[in-house]
């Protein structure tokens, strides 16, 4: 794969457009193909619309001084757009293919036929799919030793991490060159099998319908909800790990609360997780007694705990939330 590879990516909504920002914007050139069969009004109207989304995206960087003005027209002149006719040509060089269609299996299935008998018999091909196995789709992939799948999250120029799942079939160097890619564009790739939801979307699933039942419930208000969300769950979330912050806070904690809310909200999808009773028996409970998720038995636990108050402190910050003290 060259240094700067050829992508194509096709299905130019809102993942597609997000994917091709974010290779143009680390200086791939990009190919971005609508596979729909269109009139030339139509054709011309959905071009004119992915163009503008990812110069929209570009000229905000530039408003907020990500970048300077002069880049937008430099970046945007790596990318090109091609409609069903023209699509062939532009996919037969292309290095890596990034499918974005819509998550319907017909078309998924289609699209994989057709990327697959015009792209190079050595590019990598994957697909974003939110919900499909990778397993599942590799059967219509001509050559499964370069299929994965590869969840983007929206939006995909800005969001830095992407869940990673190969194929059964999939070469560990085909997984090797995927993985440097994303990274080489600024994505934080992480592995995951191929199961239902991945990591991401499975976790949003529970907390994003638990957030509607307590609404449901009348608990709180919709305002307070999402202020509990942002202040609350997600401020801490974005500096430690989830598993990170059972161990943070004390396995044992988690384990009495989750007792409590099965037995008193009657329901088994608050029980504590089958590692998290483990641990509560074997005493591992996390950083106050050296073990849990994680090891903390060779580490300065108080540096951590200092380091991660740091990046709070920072957080509060940027946030405009940090109020200075009463002195007098
Ligand atoms: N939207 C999200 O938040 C999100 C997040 C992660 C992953 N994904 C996944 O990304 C993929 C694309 O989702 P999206 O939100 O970008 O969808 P979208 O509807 O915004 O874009 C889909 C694109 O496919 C084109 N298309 C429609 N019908 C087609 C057909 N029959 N053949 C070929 N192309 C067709 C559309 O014109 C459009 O350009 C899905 O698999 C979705 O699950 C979406
Ligand atoms: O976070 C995202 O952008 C993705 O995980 C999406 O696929 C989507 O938001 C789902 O989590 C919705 O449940």
């Amino acid at each position: 794969m060259s240094a700067r590879a050829r992508v194509a990516v096709v299905g130019a909504g809102r993942m597609g457009t997000g994917i091709a920002h974010a290779f143009t914007y680390s200086g791939h050139p990009v190919t971005l193909i609508d596979l729909k069969d269109r009139s030339a009004d139509d054709q011309e109207r959905v071009e004119s619309t992915a163009m503008n989304t990812i110069r929209d995206s570009l000229s905000l960087l530039s408003t907020l001084g990500v970048i300077e003005e002069a880049w937008v027209n430099r970046i945007m002149d790596r990318v090109s757009f091609f409609g069903l006719q023209e699509a062939p040509t532009a996919l037969k060089t292309a290095e890596v293919v990034f499918e974005a269609v819509p998550e319907v299996l017909d078309i998924k299935r289609e699209t994989y036929a057709w990327i697959s008998s015009w792209v190079r018999r050595d590019a990598l091909i994957a697909s974003t799919t939110s919900s499909f196995l990778v397993d599942e789709l590799a059967h219509h992939v001509a050559g499964p030793e370069r299929f994965f799948n590869t969840h983007w999250l929206n939006p995909a120029f800005l969001i830095p991490l992407v869940e990673v799942s190969p194929s059964e079939c999939a070469g560990q160097e085909q997984t090797r060159h995927l993985l440097e890619l994303l990274r080489s564009v600024g994505k934080i790739p992480v592995l995951c099998k191929a199961s239902p939801g991945y990591i991401v979307p499975r976790l949003q699933a529970l907390v994003m319908n638990e957030a509607a039942r307590i609404w449901e419930e009348g608990v709180a208000t919709v305002d307070d909800i999402d202020t509990a969300s942002r202040l609350g769950f997600g401020f801490r979330f974005a500096v430690l790990g989830l598993l990170e912050f059972i161990d943070w806070g004390g396995g044992d904690i988690l384990y009495y609360v989750s007792e409590y809310l099965r037995d008193r909200l009657g329901d088994d999808r608050f029980a504590p997780a089958a590692s998290v009773r483990r641990n509560m028996q074997t005493g591992r409970l996390g950083m106050r007694s050296g073990q849990g998720f994680y090891d903390f038995s060779n580490m300065s636990t108080e540096s951590y705990r200092m380091e991660t108050l740091r990046k709070f402190v920072e957080l509060l910050r940027h946030l405009e939330l940090l109020r200075p003290p009463v002195v007098e």
